[in-house]
């Protein structure tokens, strides 16, 4: 991390880390306990599919959503119906609430904001808020900074720093998602139910994924 002066924040951002097992101990080791985290969590469900896309965007051969998210290739029904595989990582990112305890060993839960993705794009600016109040910075971006863009289906910036034109994400951020089976999502969605329950819990927060 570079040196942070009187008066400056030092910010680091990757989606990677949040599940690796060593990440808390050696960032509250290194950096300390007083490190603020932000944490962007979605509906694990959407999270694994938006993964997925992600994935498919770059090795078109790969098999179905499906195919990986269960142990014998299909959410089959009754006795046939394969287990979740949470050795896929596209799984195991969304059990936010494992995830956590990991965390919470080495931060207190005060040090961390949990921002609902779905919120980040129903309100970014509410959203956006909540991150200035957490890390102790006045509301300078308020609702003036955003606008639906209906093409994108997205909200984007009217005007970002140092230009003058308004900026959306860029492609990889907002596609569409293959269509997935209903019963496919359904048996997810139980699966992770426990899980999301157990992290409103542990956050306080409910983010109405079920
Ligand atoms: N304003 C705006 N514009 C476009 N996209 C938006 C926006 N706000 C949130 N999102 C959602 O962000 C998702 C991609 O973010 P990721 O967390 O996957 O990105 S990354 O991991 O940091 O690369 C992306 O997921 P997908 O919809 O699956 O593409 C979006 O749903």
């Amino acid at each position: 991390m570079p040196r942070t002066l009187e008066g400056q924040i030092t910010m680091e951002k990757t989606p990677s880390y949040f599940i690796t097992k060593e990440a808390p101990r050696r960032i509250a080791s290194s950096i300390g306990r007083h490190t603020k985290l932000i944490v962007v969590v979605r509906d694990p469900v959407t999270r694994a599919v938006s993964d997925y896309t992600q994935t498919l965007s770059k090795s078109p051969g790969l098999p179905s959503f499906q195919a990986l998210a269960f142990r014998n290739g299909t959410a089959g029904a009754g006795a046939a119906a394969g287990a979740v595989d949470t050795g896929w990582s596209a799984v195991r990112i969304g059990l936010y609430a494992k995830h956590l305890e990991n965390w919470l060993r080495h931060f207190p839960l005060s040090r961390l904001l949990f921002v609902s993705g779905e919120r980040l794009v129903t309100d970014p600016a509410g959203e956006m808020g909540r991150v200035q109040d957490f890390l102790g910075l006045k509301r300078v971006v308020t609702d003036k900074h955003f606008y639906f863009n209906q093409t994108k289906g997205f909200p984007c910036l009217k005007k970002p720093e140092g230009s003058s034109r308004p900026r959306c994400l860029g492609k990889s951020k907002g596609r569409p998602h293959p269509r997935i089976p209903a019963e496919v999502l359904r048996r997810l969605r139980d699966f992770y139910r426990p899980f999301n329950l157990k992290f409103y819990q542990m956050t306080g927060q409910d983010f109405g994924w079920d």
